[in-house]
């Protein structure tokens, strides 16, 4: 999508061979594009969300294993590797999703031939993730379509959670895909963006990305969604997820859960947007399985923001040495969500509908 008119990738791979980023830290306020040179930068800028969102997650890891493949391809290295992306961030799916795929070329190949086998598959994840997104942008188009239409071509009111947006992907977003469609289709849509305490994905992110597009949008407080449900000015909710189970259980970003019995408590579709590597088939009860990442306190007792002379800076809001707890996702049940926009089509939440779309990786 465009920054000032001018079209950028998430993570992309300059001609001189040196891979480089959004450091999204400083966003909205500045934009600061970083080469990412060593292993360990990759594992920095994923677990301290340099970079974020499931799929460019994904996509970071992978370009971090060719980079080490590049500086030593041994089997010991590679095995390495694995472990030290695997765990920087534990909940979002998609990076072992991408490590297994790095894997699984990697692995057959004598170690001379890795590095250039491992950079053409990251090109290729990144490639496949903005295909996967466009196309769930054109089954989300459907939906929303159809709202229009009953709403006589009448405004629709899209709500979403965190940043599900481009900046989360290598590009066109997940849950703005359908969004930036249905500008694109004429439709009069509007959003309602969630700042999304503690990070402010929402309130740094989303705004950005939809202010840089013309999105007709407003920024809300978390707490604000079900106000606005119940006074019938939210028509759909599309958020993105970091891990759906074989049943369609969600995982998102934390807030998603209350905002889904706000929506079923009103009458109003919740949809999730999500790329197929997103999907974890190993796992059915989202609850019970999915590993859900505790960051620091200090993500709640501060907030980051920018001063009247235009420095970034972090603000104490809480008494000295409050205790703070920080689970930084929740999962949605899937009796709570209205569909699965997939690259494939819109799916019921249940098992039954994710292993008719998929059953080449449904785990019978
Ligand atoms: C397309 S992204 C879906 C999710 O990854 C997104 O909504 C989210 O929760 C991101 O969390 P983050 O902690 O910013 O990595």
């Amino acid at each position: 999508m465009k920054i000032d008119g001018k079209h950028f990738r998430s993570i992309w791979r300059e001609p001189s061979g040196e891979v480089r980023i959004i450091d999204q830290r400083w966003l909205p306020h500045e934009l600061r594009i970083v080469p990412l040179n060593t292993r360990k930068d990759f594992a920095d800028a994923i677990r301290d969300m340099w970079v974020r969102g499931a799929p460019l997650i994904g996509a970071t890891a992978a370009y971090g294993v060719a980079v080490q493949m590049a500086a030593d391809p041994s089997d010991t290295s590679l095995d390495e590797t694995y472990e030290v992306l695997h765990e920087t961030r534990p909940t979002a799916i998609n990076l072992k999703w991408a490590l297994d795929e790095m894997n699984k070329v990697l692995k057959p190949l004598a170690p001379q031939l890795r590095a250039e086998a491992a950079f053409a598959r990251a090109a290729e994840i990144c490639d496949e993730d903005v295909e996967t997104n466009r196309q769930i942008g054109l089954h989300g188009l459907e939906i929303i379509r159809e709202i229009a239409a009953k709403k006589g071509g009448g405004r629709v009111n899209v709500l979403t959670h965190c940043n599900a947006g481009w900046p989360a992907t290598v590009d066109w977003g997940t849950a703005t895909s359908p969004v930036y469609h249905a500008v694109e289709d004429g439709i009069d849509i509007h959003v309602f963006v969630d700042e999304t305490r503690p990070r402010n994905q929402g309130a740094q992110l989303t705004s950005w990305e939809l202010i840089s597009h013309g999105v007709s949008h407003d920024l809300i407080v978390d707490n604000a969604g079900g106000h606005l449900m119940q006074h019938g000015e939210i028509d759909l909710v599309i958020v993105g997820t970091d891990r759906t189970t074989a049943r369609g259980d969600v995982c998102n970003k934390i807030g998603t859960y209350l905002k889904a019995l706000a929506a079923k408590a009103n009458g109003v579709p919740f949809y999730v947007a999500l790329p197929s590597p997103t999907i974890d088939w190993t796992v059915v009860d989202g609850v019970k399985e999915i590993p859900i990442e505790e960051r620091t306190g200090e993500e709640v007792t501060h907030v980051q923001g920018r001063d009247p002379e235009g420095k970034i800076i972090s603000v104490q809001i809480s008494p000295d040495g409050t205790p703070a707890r920080n689970p930084a996702f929740d999962v949605t049940p899937a009796e709570l969500v209205t569909g699965l926009i997939t690259e494939r089509g819109v799916s019921p939440a249940t098992a039954e509908g994710l292993a008719a779309m998929f059953p080449e990786f449904a785990v019978q």
